[in-house]
């Protein structure tokens, strides 16, 4: 009989292979999903993720394999594919989960069209899976970092504590300390919001606007992350840990951040199509753009940031009379956009 395993880590990008590589250093008993026997067979064969992760190489206890029912039935299993593709990946699942899985997403996205978080997605995909087994692992994880072997913490994030200390538990490695929550709505926001502000810090330091500037709009941003976070109900604290401020802070500082180098790209004056294909890997930030701004429409949360910040990547708008229009909005109280916080 097949042993069961820990963790099935689905998603052969960045992060993906980073999670497994962490967990299976940790000697949990982890396997690699890949798309398909080719894909799994060229990793196998190459002993590492060259693409993503040359020179990072597989430890002798981390598993390859593609077959979703193999996935299905591990105690837990990391989602680390983009946000827009993680409907149909669960969907593939469905009909094959065992009913004690744990279902994380690890994508920092919100879904185009339904504006669905990744959670909502999955428990959708996911119908007659346990709502209380399904959550979110976001929290300040630079994968190139973690992959070198550098300490990190996350968040995981479930409705029931059971299954987010049995998470803990299984996820929790000397290298990466996990912490839990059950503010999975809070968690996944802070993880994909933040990725809107790391573009926009990535242009504040393409035009060279400084230290005070860059640590302003990234403040100004972590308020607009609280406030449509409260109208979407999260508590507004989880925005000041890790999957919140933690992520702005690494994300908005990093030389490897694919959100912040795409915006300082577009501070160079590149256009979005070229940014994007040399960057050649996702930024989510750019579709999150758009759909934060749509669910703000939605729920009647001023977001000015993200409203400039869309102007410029979809309306042709530059960046440096963007950057004019914020600072001359009307004068403001710093605290109003945050009412109910202190109530
Ligand atoms: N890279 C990081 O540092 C990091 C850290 C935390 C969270 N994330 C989030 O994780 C998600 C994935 O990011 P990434 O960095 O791994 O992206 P990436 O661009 O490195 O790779 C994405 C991977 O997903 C695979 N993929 C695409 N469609 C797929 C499908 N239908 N089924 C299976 N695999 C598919 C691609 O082949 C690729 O291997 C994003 O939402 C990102 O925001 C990334
Ligand atoms: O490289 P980025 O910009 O997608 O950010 C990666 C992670 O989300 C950082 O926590």
């Amino acid at each position: 009989m097949i042993q069961r395993l820990d963790v099935a880590v689905i998603g052969t990008g960045n992060w993906g292979t980073t999670l497994a590589l962490v967990l299976a250093r940790g000697g949990r008993n982890v396997t690699l999903f890949g798309r398909n026997q080719a894909e799994v067979e060229q990793l196998q064969a190459a002993g590492e993720n060259s693409r993503f992760l040359p020179g990072q190489r597989f430890p002798a206890n981390l598993g390859l394999a593609f077959e979703p029912a193999l996935a299905a039935k591990a105690q837990v299993i990391l989602l680390a594919v983009p946000s827009k593709t993680i409907r149909s990946n669960a969907l593939q699942l469905a009909p094959l989960l065992a009913p004690d899985t744990i279902v994380l997403s690890c994508a920092k996205g919100i879904e185009t069209g339904s504006l669905e978080t990744m959670s909502e997605v999955l428990a959708e995909a996911l119908s007659t899976h346990p709502r209380g087994l399904i959550g979110t692992l976001s929290g300040p994880n630079i994968a190139n970092e973690i992959a070198q072997g550098l300490p990190s913490t996350t968040v995981v994030a479930l409705s029931d504590d059971q299954a987010g200390q049995r998470a803990q538990s299984l996820l929790t490695t000397t290298l990466m300390r996990i912490y839990r929550s059950s503010d999975v709505i809070g968690v996944e926001l802070g993880g994909a919001l933040k990725n809107i502000v790391a573009l926009g810090a990535g242009i504040c330091d393409g035009m060279g606007l400084g230290d005070n500037a860059k640590a302003a709009f990234i403040t100004r941003g972590l308020a607009e992350m609280t406030r449509l976070g409260m109208a979407r109900g999260a508590h507004p604290l989880t925005f000041a840990g890790l999957a919140g401020l933690g992520d702005l802070i690494a994300t908005c500082a990093s030389p490897h951040s694919r959100n912040r180098r795409l915006g300082e790209a577009l501070a160079r004056g590149q256009s979005l199509e070229t940014a994007l294909a040399q960057l050649g890997q996702v930024a989510e930030g750019v579709n999150t753009t758009a759909t934060a701004r749509q669910l703000a429409q939605h729920y009647n949360v001023e977001l000015p940031i993200a409203d400039e910040l869309y102007r410029v990547l979809f309306e042709g708008k530059s960046p440096q009379q963007a950057g004019l229009d914020l600072m001359q909005r009307d004068p403001k109280n710093e605290l109003a956009g945050l009412q109910g916080l202190f109530a």
